[in-house]
């Protein structure tokens, strides 16, 4: 079938949503914030129903067209690019909020439903949506699923994967799945909403999702703590967790901190310098917690872990501390990052750091480095800046290299390459650093049960 036979017949199927070709759509859907990968898909569409997703993939199935999920594309590792004329499908007209229940604290979404939307949800009914990151502004439910967003509150909460209670799915052979059906109990053999959890799109489309919800943190504070080196921020989380509960533990550099401060509208938290900071969140709900967090903070201060730090005293100033490290990722986007998602398990994590920072310093000695990351839960974001002269095809190739030693210290701590970003097109060549071949090979024959024709976001995760 001919391009324009294939567009005029998503058309047909289409016939509630939309169907858009033009120059601009195609580029705007065809990426996700990678920026590396040129967009060209041959159509994006627009699907309003459970009954058009499951057309539409039949009539891909028949006529070989192979698809994409796309959500809010503000996924890092070009998992919804759509680079070889696939069709992008959006789910930005399935975004409504379907039903809640508070006995079960449960909501139902359609994939479209934006992150913050439920969390505002949840909010006014006074209850709590606790997967939280950067561009939960943008981002949607569909894609939070099918990469296993992480984000900021791991530590006490997990992932999208602890927060989804039931899902419906179209396979990529049109069939409508309905798995686990909201249950907290149900032992009947596999759980295949897990494979759709974090399966990057590449068994079929989320269409419906049941997330949980759970009360509200009450009286959030926020420790910022400068910190002279990486093994001390390790000594500072052990402390801390001795005698607090912490809703999220955090770390970034001092060359991230100004990067973001540069930009003008975060301050610095405190006049000191120094070369790392921690920023952990406790609820703090009585005086009794208040008073144990300054202990623990003296008591860094005396072992010479912590040399500054700040407490927030308000909602405002707890939204200002935070912006220091939620702003990093967004901040250094101009300098076209090489990333690094990294985790290993948090008693490695001393270890491992000091491997891969010998590391990352001998190969990059002329190229700027961001570290950041959810320390508390293992996971460190490396970002390797580009130097404004060179050129973009050349610092990936350098980059990828470099990559290959910082992904041996990975394996042999039997750690994972892609800790919440995903494999997608960037991280696809290195799954072996943390996939076993014979793992690989049953993701491929999972695969192929549930999408025969590789139509579903083909190219991703595995090769086929
Ligand atoms: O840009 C990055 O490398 C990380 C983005 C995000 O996962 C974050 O933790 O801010
Ligand atoms: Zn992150």
């Amino acid at each position: 079938m001919s391009q324009p036979e294939i567009i005029a017949q998503l058309k047909d199927i289409i016939v509630e949503g939309k169907v858009l070709t033009d120059a601009e759509s195609l580029s705007f859907y065809g990426k996700d914030w990678t920026k590396v990968f040129t967009p060209a898909p041959l159509a994006i569409v627009f699907p309003r129903s459970i009954p058009e997703v499951q057309a539409l993939v039949r009539f891909a199935n028949k006529h070989k067209v192979q698809l994409v999920a796309s959500g809010g594309r503000t996924g890092l590792s070009g998992g919804a690019v759509a680079a070889a004329g696939e069709v992008v499908v959006a789910f930005d007209y399935m975004n409504s909020i379907k039903d809640f229940n508070p006995i079960d604290r449960t909501v139902v979404c359609e994939p479209g439903v934006i992150t913050e939307q439920l969390q505002t949800f949840a909010e006014e009914h006074e209850l709590f949506y606790p997967v939280d990151f950067a561009s939960a502004g943008s981002s949607q439910i569909g894609g939070n699923i099918s990469t296993n967003a992480g984000g900021i509150k791991v530590i006490r909460y997990g992932m999208t994967r602890d927060w989804v209670a039931g899902l419906k799915v179209v396979t990529g052979t049109g069939e409508l799945l309905s798995l686990n059906k909201d249950l907290v109990k149900n032992n009947t053999g596999y759980d295949l909403r897990q494979l759709y959890i974090g399966g990057e799109g590449t068994l079929g489309f989320v269409v419906e999702a049941t997330m949980k919800l759970v009360r509200p943190p009450k009286d959030l504070t926020v420790l910022l703590l400068g910190v002279p080196d990486m093994s001390s921020i390790m000594n500072v989380l052990n402390s801390f967790q001795q005698k607090i509960d912490l809703t999220a533990f955090e770390f970034f550099s001092e060359k991230a901190l100004q990067k973001v401060v540069a930009k003008g509208d975060v301050q610095r938290p405190f006049e000191t310098q120094v070369d790392y900071y921690a920023l952990l969140e406790f609820e703090c709900l009585n005086e009794q917690l208040a008073e144990q967090a300054m202990e623990v903070f003296e008591l860094c201060l005396e072992q010479g872990w912590v040399m500054d730090g700040v407490m927030s005293q308000s909602l405002t100033q707890l939204q200002n501390l935070w912006r220091c490290r939620e702003d990093i990722s967004e901040t250094i986007a101009e300098w076209t990052p090489y990333k690094n998602d990294i985790s290993v398990i948090v008693s490695k994590v001393p270890a491992f750091l000091a491997e891969v920072e010998r590391v990352v310093s001998e190969h990059y000695p002329d190229f700027e480095i961001i570290w950041f990351g959810h320390i508390g839960d293992g996971n460190i974001h490396l970002n390797i800046l580009k130097p404004e002269q060179l050129d973009q095809e050349s610092f990936i190739e350098k980059c990828h290299h470099v990559s290959q030693w910082v992904f041996e210290i990975v394996e042999k701590y039997q750690g994972s390459v892609s800790a919440e970003h995903g494999v997608g097109l960037l991280k696809k060549d290195f799954l072996q650093y943390t996939r076993s071949p014979v793992e690989i090979e049953y993701m491929k024959a999972i695969k192929r049960i549930f999408d025969p024709n590789n139509i579903m976001n083909p190219g991703k995760l595995v090769d086929m």
